[in-house]
């Protein structure tokens, strides 16, 4: 044997001591601390139906910022402060941003083509390259047109119709996204691809709601064929995987023939279909990652300007003093105009009105850990899922003091700069939400544009007294 042989063969076989060493040092170590397990079922039993969020705090109080349960079988770990979200998600963002496998939901009805729920993979990477293009930073300020429109003419129709504020919003938010995607006009009323997109979000829902199929317990099911008895979820998954398809290719071949006929306007879509033909591997990076940025969004925008809502009707001198930001701005010098993007940095308060708003974030979207790792001293096994508990983040005392309080001034005070919970409620590392400057700006320029155009104040019950509404959040995925 050449010497050269001898010294490539020791050194490989010294490698893999050492790293079969390291392994069995990290299984030695202990996991971070959590409530105790039962057999089979681990900690599934403690989780409530509702209010997720008092549990997770109980368990901060007890356990410490990192928590480490088992929900049947899978491993999770609960992230409660901000600088290990940052370590874990975004610095070791390599290994920290996978997503949750479902058998049901991303893999039979593939779900897993959307960005959301995309493994983190060549195709995941693609899709935020494409994304960003159009997304990040101020590239959606060409968009402010589409943003105002839609604001003024949801304004329109509350004052019409103030009882149908929330499905009002709700357009609004589709208006502005889906506008901006593909350059297209929401009907007022029954909207087709609105319609359709709705229809998949909601079997989305269903379809990742755990214990719902057993299929998520029992993978090799997912080999049944549809007509055998009780396969009845091949049958469903057959046709929300239909839906699912049909509200994505609808939109995207009705660009495609808007620009054969040269009427497209400037979108997401034609930005990337501008150059000529996609590879079908890229057109499907391109339609998926289109559609889901409607599924994704809207729910979001609107549940935050429902919160102004709230607070607007809660706080009336928040809302007196906004107001009066606002109209020094726009009708200054002789000025009567409507607010814009461009006026944000003479509205210090409006904005700290915003943040205080985004402050109240839910718990954030679930990644997963695709290689073992060892934080703290304490051993993360492969496949853990890792939750940011943003909510715990942005109520924690120490960054935001009285954190229950909704105290806008918090954020005006120089000597004392309390962290931007933007940082926080629009997630972390490769996952971080494409579409955030978006939906700053939107929640932005509605908020402003209310605030100089109509006074909001609570409804009257049938003896004329102020309905006072009353905060009521469901801590989901969403908010
Ligand atoms: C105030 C509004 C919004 C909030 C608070 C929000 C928050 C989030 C959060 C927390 C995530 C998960 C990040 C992570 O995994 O760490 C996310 C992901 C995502 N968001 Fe948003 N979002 C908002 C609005 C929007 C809008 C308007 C769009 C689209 C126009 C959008 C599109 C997406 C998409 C596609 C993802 C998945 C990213 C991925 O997995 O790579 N979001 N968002």
């Amino acid at each position: 044997m050449s010497e050269q042989l001898v010294y490539f063969t020791s050194a490989t076989v010294a490698t893999y001591l050492l790293i079969k060493i390291f392994q069995t040092l990290h299984n030695r170590l202990p996991h971070p601390p959590g409530p105790p397990p039962l057999p089979l079922i681990g900690n599934f039993h403690q989780l409530p139906k509702s209010d997720l969020y008092l549990k997770l705090k109980e368990w901060k109080d007890t356990y410490g910022p990192l928590v480490f349960v088992s929900i049947l079988g899978s491993p999770v770990l609960y992230l409660n402060e901000y600088e290990d979200a940052r370590e874990l998600l975004d610095t070791r963002g390599s290994i920290y941003s996978d997503r949750p496998r479902f058998e049901m939901a991303t893999e039979l009805v593939q779900f897993n083509r959307s960005t959301v729920m995309s493994p983190f993979n060549r195709y995941h990477r693609a899709i935020r390259k494409l994304l960003s293009a159009t997304f990040s930073g101020r590239r959606t300020e060409r968009f402010e047109g589409v943003q105002e429109r839609a604001a003024l003419t949801f304004v329109n129709d509350v004052l019409q119709e103030p009882k149908k504020l929330v499905p009002f919003l709700r357009r609004m938010a589709g208006e502005v996204i889906l506008g901006i995607t593909y350059g297209y006009d929401v009907r007022a009323s029954n909207d087709p691809i609105v319609a359709m997109a709705e229809r998949s979000n909601a079997e989305f829902g269903q379809a990742v709601t755990v214990g719902a199929f057993l299929v998520d317990f029992i993978p090799i099911m997912k080999y049944i064929p549809e007509w055998f008895p009780f396969a009845g979820f091949q049958k469903t998954a057959a046709l929300w995987r239909d839906h699912f398809h049909e509200a994505t290719n609808l939109p995207y071949e009705a660009v495609k023939e808007a620009m054969a006929r040269g009427e497209a306007r400037p979108s997401y879509v034609a930005d990337h279909l501008q150059d000529g033909p996609l590879s079908v591997e890229d057109e499907d990076v391109l339609k998926f990652s289109a559609m889901n940025m409607y599924t994704a969004g809207a729910d979001t925008v609107t549940t935050v300007l429902k919160t102004f809502f709230y607070i607007m009707t809660a706080h009336p001198q928040i809302q007196k003093r906004a107001q009066a930001e606002v109209d020094s701005i726009i009708r200054a010098e002789g000025e009567d105009r409507l607010p814009r993007i461009a006026d944000r940095e003479k509205m210090p308060f409006v904005e700290a009105v915003l943040l205080e708003i985004m402050r109240w974030a839910p718990l954030g979207i679930p990644h997963r850990l695709s290689s073992p790792d060892v934080y703290k001293g304490y051993y993360i096994p492969k496949n853990t899922i890792v939750y940011a508990n943003q909510c715990e983040m942005c109520q924690n005392p120490e960054q935001y003091p009285d954190p229950q309080e909704f105290r806008p001034e918090r954020f005006l005070d120089p000597k004392n700069r309390q962290q931007d919970p933007r940082q926080i409620a629009f997630g972390f590392g490769r996952r971080i939400c494409p579409g955030k400057e978006l939906a700053d700006s939107t929640i932005f320029l509605t908020m402003a544009i209310l605030l100089a155009t109509c006074t909001i104040e609570p409804g009257l019950d049938t003896s004329g007294q102020e309905i006072q509404p009353v905060a009521e959040f469901n801590w989901g995925l969403v908010w």
